[in-house]
């Protein structure tokens, strides 16, 4: 059987007296995005970190394609390509030089350098900057950089530690195209507390608190995580809230607007088919009814226990 991409067994990071991260365990594996997010001081570049061999845990193990990053870190690190917060770039170097030397650094063939250095600016888009020096780029182009010297080297697992950071909202939406993109022949991992972004760019996440892992799933587990216990329904000729309120189930009912109505209720769907039957018998002209789920905040904010 193939190893996973990652694995994280039992990791623990101190750097002072107190856990950073605590007993931290995952797998990863398949193509795509995974959002690791988490509250400010959650463990999430302590995490990204250790996985990258930049920073060596107090304890626990980190597998990458099945080598132990501790017994072979240079190995390993073949198969990871990383972006830190803070993008390692040289600004009197140009983009081309700056790429060869990453690619220096990543013990490439020779031979296969100036192939793969165009190759990784075409795919981010830089090809018509190459000769510009890093220090005369926009933020955008920068991150474009920080993101071509992580794939340069065809790894097949990617980690970028909070890619959109300081960008403004068109270069967000270009660099999350691109982490979309480069996420579909390879694994993608990136930290971040935008929680649109993890809608617009992750099919899965996991959750960092207090240094602990506190969810591992789809974005649809994620948004599900609350029981949904609200209604909104729209009406031709909507009832009084009291009238609502009267009914078996229905805890709290606010008019919206001069046709919708939002319910609280207990969640149980016969509830649902009584205020259907009730609309018909009592006139009510009902035009919709939908279940709403809680919003992304407020399943992080109650995973985060604030
Ligand atoms: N070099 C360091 N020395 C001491 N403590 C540190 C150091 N780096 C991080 N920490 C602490 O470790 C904990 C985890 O930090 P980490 O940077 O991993 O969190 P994070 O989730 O990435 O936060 P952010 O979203 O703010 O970047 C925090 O309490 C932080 O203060």
């Amino acid at each position: 059987m193939e190893n996973p991409i990652v694995k994280v067994e039992h990791l623990y990071h101190r750097y002072t007296t107190q856990w950073a991260i605590e007993d931290i365990s995952f797998e990863i594996d398949g193509s795509g995005v995974v959002g690791l997010l988490g509250s400010n001081g959650a463990g999430k570049s302590t995490t990204m970190n250790i996985i990258c061999g930049v920073l060596k845990q107090t304890q626990g193990k980190v597998f990458i394609n099945g080598i132990d990053t501790l017994k072979h870190p240079v190995a390993a690190r073949k198969y990871i390509g990383f972006l830190p917060q803070k993008p390692p770039l040289y600004p009197d170097l140009t983009v081309d030089e700056y790429l060869r030397f990453c690619a220096e650094i990543h013990w490439m063939d020779r031979k296969k350098i100036k192939t793969a250095i165009g190759e990784a600016e075409e795919r981010c888009g830089i090809t018509h900057m190459k000769d510009r020096l890093l220090r005369n780029l926009s933020g955008g182009y920068q991150q474009r950089v920080g993101i071509a010297q992580a794939i340069l080297h065809d790894p097949k697992f990617v980690v970028l530690d909070e890619p959109t950071n300081g960008l403004d909202p068109n270069q967000i939406l270009e660099v999350r195209q691109l982490i979309r993109d480069i996420a579909e022949e390879r694994t993608v991992m990136l930290s971040t507390h935008i929680l649109s972004e993890v809608q617009a760019t992750c099919s899965t996440i996991k959750m960092i608190e207090h240094g602990r892992v506190v969810f591992s799933g789809s974005v649809d587990e994620f948004d599900s995580y609350i029981e949904p216990n609200t209604l909104y329904a729209t009406f031709d000729l909507p009832p009084l809230p009291d009238e609502l309120m009267a009914m078996p189930g229905i805890r709290r009912a606010e008019s919206v607007g001069s046709h919708g109505v939002r319910l609280t209720y207990d969640g149980d769907r016969d509830t649902i088919k009584l205020i259907i039957r009730e609309s018909v018998a009592r006139g009510w002209e009902m035009t919709e009814i939908k279940v709403e789920k809680s919003s992304m905040e407020a399943v992080f904010a109650k995973l985060s226990g604030k």
